[in-house]
């Protein structure tokens, strides 16, 4: 079964061709700064990989883009979009209820818009993404997988906010999280490369890319994460705030006289990395701007590390203790900067980075960075949440 997968993240599309019968993965690819001027699209099939620029406005031309690339580009791997079994979605918000992969029907599809103000970043593009394959391919099985649906696991002491009570249960307010697909994926990869068996372990989780979010995986159960009911709680983000004191938003529409709707918008795409610098919501621009000494960049920087120690403080007392701890996603996989920063006087702790694995080149590799004589293991493990939806949408669509 050929199997397309679509990732549509807050700031990139990625996607894979994965054919099931061969277990190979055909094309894969990543469309980055879509929004942005300098938007451009990573095409790689058959071991040949080419960057060329394009401006992608929005998600929906990214996917046209992508199509383009798949079908008729010089190195294209399909001769039409007949060749396609099923479609993968990756879709952030299941909201309660889907706590697994669902076939995407109407009554799926209208779920998911009911849940588009929960994930604004997200959801709204994916819906975009499910439509644009609805057009280009009426008919094709597709499926959502969602990243909330690994969260469901959680308890209520960890789930439940401290509102009262009748308006949570009217409303289904409680924490959600986010990110699911990957912290599943990571969690399973970092079992592997121990050689022991998942619910042997306590695990930290951090999936840290445009969007961030920690987990604390307890004996192979997800126990806690830092996204809540949205995934604008937790950590200080690319252009999300996180976690801040909830009475800075009413304080805010009256001093400055901010509809809700604003200051969601502030919250949600000005603040972050993006809000603190000034500079941008790519990691890459703001450790430039530290690097150059640039004062908000710095801020920025040295935010976004104290923010990622928080949650690893919090969540080794909640398991009482850490085996190890893993680092996915844009900023986990590449900032070496970053990863020396967050761990940097852990050692009373058993937490001690190597700094020289640290800092060596990878080239996407899974590896270990702690040091060896480091009780607590740290590894960086690039993240295949493609690999799961196709994985989860070959198991719906076989059984068609
Ligand atoms: N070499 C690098 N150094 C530092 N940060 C990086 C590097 N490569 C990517 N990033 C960061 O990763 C972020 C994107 O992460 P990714 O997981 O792809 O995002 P998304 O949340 O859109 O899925 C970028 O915004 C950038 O900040
Ligand atoms: C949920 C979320 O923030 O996703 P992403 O990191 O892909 O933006
Ligand atoms: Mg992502």
């Amino acid at each position: 079964m050929k199997i397309l997968v679509i990732n549509a993240g807050s700031s990139s599309l990625k996607y894979q061709l994965v054919d099931t019968d061969l277990d190979k993965m055909l094309a894969k690819g990543l469309c980055e700064r879509v929004g942005s001027k300098d938007s451009y699209i990573k095409h790689g099939a058959d071991k040949d990989e080419r960057i060329f620029a394009q401006y992608m406005a929005d998600h929906e031309e990214a996917l046209k883009v992508v199509f383009d690339a798949l079908i008729h580009s010089e190195r294209s791997t399909i001769t039409s979009i007949d060749e396609i079994d099923a479609i993968g979605h990756r879709i952030v918000h299941g909201g309660n209820y889907f706590d697994s992969s669902a076939l995407i029907t109407d009554e799926v599809l209208q779920k998911i818009e009911s849940l588009c103000t929960l994930a604004p970043l997200h959801n709204p593009p994916a819906l975009k993404c499910i439509q644009v394959c609805q057009d280009l391919a009426p008919g094709l099985p597709q499926v959502a997988v969602f990243d909330t649906s690994f969260f469901q696991t959680l308890p209520p002491s960890a789930y439940m906010y401290p509102l009262p009570y009748e308006l949570c249960e009217k409303h289904q307010i409680r924490k959600y999280g986010a990110h699911g697909t990957s912290h599943r994926y990571i969690a399973n990869r970092c079992a592997a490369l121990m050689d022991q068996p998942l619910e042997d372990l306590k695990i930290i989780t951090c999936h840290l890319g445009n969007g961030c979010s920690i987990s604390a995986i307890d004996h192979g159960i997800a126990v806690d994460t830092s996204m809540g009911f949205t995934p604008l709680d937790g950590l200080m983000m690319g252009t999300r705030c996180g976690a801040i004191d909830p009475a800075i938003i009413p304080f805010l529409e009256e001093a400055e006289g901010l509809t809700p709707a604003q200051i969601n918008e502030i919250m949600n795409k000005k603040s972050g990395l993006l809000g603190v610098s000034g500079i941008s919501n790519d990691m890459r621009d703001v450790r430039k701007g530290a690097e150059a000494g640039e004062e908000r960049a710095v801020l920025a920087y040295e935010m976004y590390a104290h923010s990622i120690r928080k949650y690893l403080g919090q969540y080794m007392i909640e398991m009482a203790g850490v085996d190890a701890i893993v680092l996915t996603a844009g900023v986990g996989e590449n900032c070496d900067r970053m990863r020396r920063l967050a761990f940097a006087g852990l050692q009373p702790l058993g937490i001690i980075l190597d700094q020289e694995k640290n800092s060596r080149s990878h080239h996407g590799k899974e590896r270990f960075i702690s040091h060896d004589d480091s009780p607590v293991k740290i590894i960086v493990i690039p993240t295949n949440e493609e690999m799961m939806i196709a994985q989860d949408t070959y198991e719906i669509v076989s059984k068609l």
